[in-house]
């Protein structure tokens, strides 16, 4: 089965956030991906809300349940108090624990699972007590030893920290390189019985390898990317639509 397509809306909350105006609207823009055949929709809340806040949830799991039932919401953070409170009134169908701290401007590291196995012990222990699927964000480094702490602590799928990857955009051995340590990496997982998600950086250009790589990758997670080239490929026919309201006859 092909891996499924969740739409990251961080980077349109981020848009909506440089003026007190409604749009672009978050959920309105998770209405169309879901349109366009999205299998979910993903939020990574962070403490300060810069990108999503927290008024964005109720309305995104309404979205869903209301018109697309079918689709999943997955909740992404770091498993602080406030985030985990934010799951256990939204009930996404996934929640993706990563490290990151509040000041760091993205995620760009998996979790150091030995050093972190008593905090995801109890956190993942707590989400599955909920009923929810747990994900983990891992670094694509073959490490079994690491790996199998990741399904002792609990968690159902890791998700492949694909930053590097992505930033190989100019470097095509860099990337072939890190394809196949992420492609590595996900058959130890699927051997310990883990599913496998990824995301950070991906793009139209540089995911068929990940998944010709990975073939049994469950879901892609994508924000910034995807946002980009809805602006690059919705701005002609924008700018059409404001010079009609310019009274410019198009
Ligand atoms: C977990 C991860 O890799 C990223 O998805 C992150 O959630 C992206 O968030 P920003 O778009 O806010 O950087
Ligand atoms: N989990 C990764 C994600 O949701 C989107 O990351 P990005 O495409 O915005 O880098």
């Amino acid at each position: 089965m092909p891996a499924k397509l969740s739409v990251n809306l961080n980077a349109i909350a981020m848009l909506r956030n440089r003026r007190d105006l409604p749009w672009p609207s978050v959920t309105g823009l998770g209405r169309i991906a879901l349109q366009a055949g999205a299998s979910g929709l993903t939020v990574h809340p962070r403490p300060d809300q810069r990108h999503i806040r927290f008024s964005d949830l109720g309305p995104i799991r309404a979205l869903i349940d209301t018109e697309f039932p079918e689709a999943e919401f997955n909740m992404e953070g770091y498993p602080e108090e406030g985030f985990l409170r934010l799951v256990e009134m939204h009930r996404p169908e996934q929640v993706t624990l990563v490290p990151d701290d509040p000041a760091q401007a993205t995620s760009d590291h998996g979790w150091d699972f030995r050093k972190s196995r008593g905090v995801l012990e109890t956190v993942v222990g707590r989400l599955k007590g909920l009923g929810l699927r747990v994900s983990v964000f891992a670094d694509g480094e073959p490490d079994r030893e690491a790996l199998a702490i990741a399904r002792e602590v609990g968690a159902d799928r890791i998700e492949l920290y694909t930053g590097p990857y992505g930033g190989c955009y100019d470097d095509s051995a860099g990337a072939e390189r890190l394809a196949g340590r992420l492609g590595e990496t996900a058959d130890i997982a699927f051997d310990l019985g883990l599913g496998v998600n990824a995301g950070h950086d991906l793009t139209v250009a540089n995911l068929p390898a990940l998944v010709a790589r990975i073939p049994r990758l469950a879901e892609v997670s994508i924000g910034h990317g995807l946002t980009a080239d809805a602006l690059e490929y919705g701005m002609a026919e924008t700018v059409r639509r404001f010079r009609r309201a310019c009274g410019q006859s198009v």
